[in-house]
């Protein structure tokens, strides 16, 4: 079992237009709604793809009861802990380009109730869990070291652990000494100062952090591990679609893929299933096919 956890998921509104253009109104061609925020996400492409994936984190109000209702529609297992705050909303406005602008709400959470979510992480952790993977923003009101706790609860449970956030809560979790990080190269060069994808890897793992995963967008994913470091991408034809969630299939590819895949092969799989969900309309879907298509033609070695 892999289990995810998404601290502040969200009921994700994706809009389909042909242009967007600021200070306008617009009419829009489609509406998706769905379960999101990025755990929630890796869990989706998981059991899309048949392995077994549980999403922990807190749900609140009728955008919460829409999203538990929405996964359990889709089968994907769950283990929600009831909270207070309404559960937050994101929007995304996907252009014919391809291109996605995404508006996230901050969501909240007390201490408090985050501290019932990691006391559900802990117990959860006492069952046979292959993978922890812990994923996206902090609700306001979360304690800042929210992450580092989950890295210690998994490293003292024996479990490895992914982590997918950013900013200063990236920082403190890179401390407690994750497995693997996956930031994008934006919040690698926010949080080291560096644009050098390979010096800012390197400088997470002078800080604690084992792995080392950066996706590069179209310039692929280069992973650093404490024995080297590979890299990999697409050929260069353009994919067209939402990208949105695209990171999210990359850290659902790793979770699969951590106890089985030698690093150069696990990271032609990242590019693989982040490719497929660039050409799937909403985050947190891939087509079966198309994960298998990219992940063959996927191009990489040793950086
Ligand atoms: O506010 P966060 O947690 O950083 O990002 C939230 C979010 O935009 O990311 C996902 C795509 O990765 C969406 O499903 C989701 O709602």
């Amino acid at each position: 079992m892999i289990v995810t956890v998404t601290p502040n998921p969200a009921l994700d509104v994706t809009y389909t237009l042909d242009r967007l253009t600021p200070g306008r109104s617009h009419r829009v061609q489609q509406v998706v709604q769905r379960a999101g925020g990025k755990g929630v996400n890796v869990a989706s492409v998981l059991t899309q793809l048949g392995y077994a994936a549980t999403v922990l984190g807190p749900c609140g109000g009728t955008t919460g009861a829409e999203l538990r209702h929405d996964l359990r529609d889709r089968g994907v297992l769950t283990a929600l802990t009831d909270v207070e705050p309404p559960t937050r909303r994101t929007v995304t406005v996907v252009e014919a380009d391809s291109t996605a602008t995404v508006l996230n709400e901050p969501g909240r959470l007390s201490a408090h109730e985050w501290d019932e979510v990691a006391a559900r992480v802990r117990t959860v952790l006492r069952e046979p869990v292959e993978v922890l993977v812990a994923s996206g923003s902090l609700p306001r009101g979360a304690p800042e070291d929210a992450y580092a706790d989950l890295v210690a609860e998994a490293r003292s449970a024996g479990v490895p652990c992914i982590v997918d956030t950013s900013g200063p809560p990236l920082l403190a979790a890179v401390a407690a000494g994750p497995d693997v990080v996956k930031p994008n190269q934006h919040e690698l060069a926010e949080v080291t100062g560096t644009d050098d994808p390979a010096a800012g890897a390197r400088e997470l793992q002078g800080l604690g952090a084992r792995t080392v995963v950066v996706s590069r967008g179209r310039d692929g994913v280069l992973v650093v591990t404490p024995d080297g470091a590979s890299y990999a991408a697409r050929p260069r034809e353009p994919l067209q679609g939402n990208p949105t969630g695209a990171g999210d299939a990359a850290v659902a590819a790793l979770a699969a893929g951590l106890l089985e895949q030698p690093w150069p092969d696990l990271v032609r799989t990242v590019v693989g299933w982040s490719s497929a969900a660039v050409l799937a309309p909403v985050a947190g879907m891939v087509d079966r096919a198309a994960v298998h298509d990219l992940t063959v033609s996927a191009l990489g070695g040793e950086a």
